[in-house]
Formats: structure tokens, C-alpha cells, sequence
């Protein structure tokens, strides 16, 4: 059986507390991430979807409750202790990449994160093999531009890069928050396959926010509703499987 990779206890997250701006974004959230889950995350603009992964990367405090790592209580940890063991990639596809840096550079500066090295050239020489066979795996010919500047990339094969240095060294968790929503429809629906593929067969457990409700039926083993910081609806299984766009768009019309 797997274990709880990541637990949330009873968290809620009040903002402005004590003013007349005082608003509660997550209410008491209770959810157990186990070990190769990936769950996609849907519910309507301000439902608390970001709010939840900022307390999970340890950047906005909980006003109440638990976060476990491991079993290990991880609630009060700094942001900047959380990429041991957590990732996250971003819609913009500026984000998390190194702009004049090679694709190359890139991805050897994720994979010593936290080994606090010098990037000598011929210590990126000897990773170049395994950059391109891992750039391959995207898809989208990132593997020929190991030596452009990321700058340069389309969107699409930045945020594949952006996905590539989130899951190089493994993390217990990676956290992709609407990754693909600033990619044309193809680019997406590439990147989405792409992604879905690495995490099932590497065995990674990730939690994804997306508007796309295809997107979210589709892939991962679990689908969280949200609303007004309350899990809402939790799918999983034959439920989630047997579910369709039209039931979960009126679920969240309703909800
Ligand atoms: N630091 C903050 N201070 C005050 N209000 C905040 C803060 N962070 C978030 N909020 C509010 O909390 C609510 C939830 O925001 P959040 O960004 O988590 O929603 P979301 O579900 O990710 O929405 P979207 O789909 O639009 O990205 C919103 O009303 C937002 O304005």
C-alpha cells in the first residue's frame, strides 16, 4: 500500500485577520497525497487552487492546522527548505528559467540545486548525452537547442524545460500550476502527453491545477474540486474515470 507523501491537516489560511478585510482563502482542508498520485486540481477563479500550493511550498503561512512531509511536521519550515523535497512549475513560461543561460546550463543548475557547485564547462560536457535523451522525451525538438539561450525558446519548449528542471532530481512532489494555459491548444495538448508520461512512468506524485476539465478527467488518478477554499468534490477511480466534462463543468457551475 502507499503511504501519505504529503498530509494537510485541518488547513485553513485567513488573511488580513482581525480587519474588516479579513477573508478566509482555505477552510479547513483535509488531504492525504500518497505516494504516485497525481491529482488534477479544478474549481473557479479565486477558489483558493494557488492559495493551496503557495502553503504547500511554504509560502504563505497557515493560520490553523498541519502540514506533514513524510509524517514529518513541515507546517512551520521556510520557503526556502521546501525545494529538498517539493517543485513547482508556473504558467509563464518566463518563470523559472534562467533566460541567458544555454538550455544546457539550465537544466545542470537544477540538477546541483542545493550542491552549492561551481558549473565548470567540462562538468556540463559530461551531462550533455543525458540532457539530450531527456530533452527528447518532450517531444518538441528541445534536444537540438541544448546550446541556445533560453530566451530564445518558443514558449512551449520553455515550459518543457521549466518541467524537465522540476522533475530532474526527483522531488517527492512537484506542483505544476496551469503549466500549459499560456500554450496555443497543440502546444498544450503536447506538453500535457509529455508530462503525463514522465510522471506515470517515473512514479512521481504531482498535483496539477488546470481550467482545461478535459484536461483534468484525462490525466492523473485523483480530481479535486474546488470552492471558496473548501474541497468541494474528491474523484478517484472508476468515478473519476467514468466522469465527463459536462458533469464536472455543471458541478462547478453549481458549486
Ligand atoms: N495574500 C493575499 N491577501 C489577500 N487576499 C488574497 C491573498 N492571496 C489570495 N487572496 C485571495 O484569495 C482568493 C483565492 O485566491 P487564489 O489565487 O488561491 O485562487 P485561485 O483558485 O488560484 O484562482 P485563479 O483560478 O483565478 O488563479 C482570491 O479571492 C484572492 O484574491
Amino acid at each position: 500500500m502507499s503511504k501519505p507523501i504529503l498530509t494537510l491537516k485541518n488547513v485553513s489560511t485567513v488573511v488580513n485577520q482581525g480587519t474588516s478585510h479579513e477573508l478566509t482563502i482555505l477552510n479547513q482542508i483535509n488531504l492525504e497525497i500518497n505516494e504516485g498520485d497525481f491529482i488534477t486540481i479544478v474549481g473557479t477563479n479565486g477558489a483558493g487552487k494557488s492559495t493551496l500550493f503557495n502553503v504547500i511550498s511554504g509560502l504563505i503561512p497557515v493560520s490553523s492546522g498541519q502540514v506533514l512531509h513524510q509524517g514529518k511536521d513541515i507546517t512551520k519550515l521556510s520557503e526556502e527548505a521546501h525545494p529538498e523535497f517539493l517543485s513547482r512549475v508556473f504558467q509563464d513560461p518566463k518563470m523559472g528559467t534562467a533566460p541567458r543561460m544555454t538550455v544546457a546550463e539550465n537544466l545542470l543548475l537544477a540538477l546541483k540545486r542545493g550542491e552549492n557547485r561551481f558549473l565548470k564547462p567540462r562538468n556540463l560536457k559530461s551531462h550533455l548525452q543525458e540532457f539530450h535523451t531527456l530533452a527528447k522525451t518532450m517531444n518538441n525538438g528541445l534536444e537540438d537547442r541544448l546550446n541556445t539561450a533560453t530566451g530564445s525558446l518558443s514558449g512551449g519548449q520553455r515550459q518543457a524545460l521549466s518541467f524537465l528542471m522540476a522533475v530532474i532530481k526527483r522531488p517527492d512532489v512537484i506542483l505544476l500550476d496551469e503549466h500549459t494555459a499560456a500554450l496555443d491548444p497543440h502546444t498544450s495538448a503536447s506538453l500535457m502527453a509529455a508530462t503525463d508520461q514522465h510522471i506515470v512512468e517515473d512514479h512521481l506524485t504531482a498535483l496539477m491545477i488546470t481550467h482545461q476539465l478535459e484536461d483534468a478527467i484525462k490525466y492523473g488518478n485523483r480530481l479535486l474540486v474546488l470552492k471558496e477554499g473548501k474541497i468541494e468534490a474528491d474523484f478517484a477511480g472508476e468515478k473519476k474515470k467514468n466522469l465527463t466534462t459536462e458533469e464536472l463543468y455543471e458541478y462547478l457551475e453549481r458549486a
